[in-house]
């Protein structure tokens, strides 16, 4: 096999163990759940309102931004569950501030949203 098929065919793989993290966090994680839900809800919206390119990036960004973010809690409340499994005060704050950066990017959201719709609802 040729350096450049090597390459190739690791980042397939590297692609294929992000795709089984992906379907890991939908369906172990009850939030993801919710959030899937509120971005098909939110594109369904989308074109009910027929938003224009601009709103659809935006609400593209901010629908992986919250998502990749849970990704990122959830990894960490795993690591932080391997490597201390009792309760500890660090381990809190650490749970604490990856669910923060989630609950900062989900209120950005929902603001963007509201910028979004709120002119077209009335
Ligand atoms: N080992 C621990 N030590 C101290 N506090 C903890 C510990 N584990 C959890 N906590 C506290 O409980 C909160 C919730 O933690 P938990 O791991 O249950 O996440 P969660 O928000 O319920 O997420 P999920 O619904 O994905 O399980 C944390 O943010 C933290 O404040």
């Amino acid at each position: 096999m040729s350096k450049k098929d090597s390459f190739l065919v690791n980042r397939l793989k590297s692609v294929g163990h992000a795709y089984k993290g992906v379907v890991h966090l939908i369906k172990t994680e009850s939030s993801i759940k919710i959030q899937v839900c509120i971005a098909i809800a939110v594109t369904i919206t989308g074109f009910y309102f027929d938003i224009s390119n601009t709103e659809w990036l935006i609400q593209i960004v901010f629908i992986g931004l919250v998502m990749s973010l849970e990704g990122m809690n959830t990894a960490f409340e795993h690591i932080s569950d391997f490597v201390h499994p009792d309760t500890h005060e660090h381990i809190g704050r650490i749970k604490d501030i990856a669910a923060g950066a989630v609950l900062i990017a989900a209120v950005s959201a929902v603001i963007a949203a509201l910028i979004i719709y709120i002119p077209k609802i009335f």
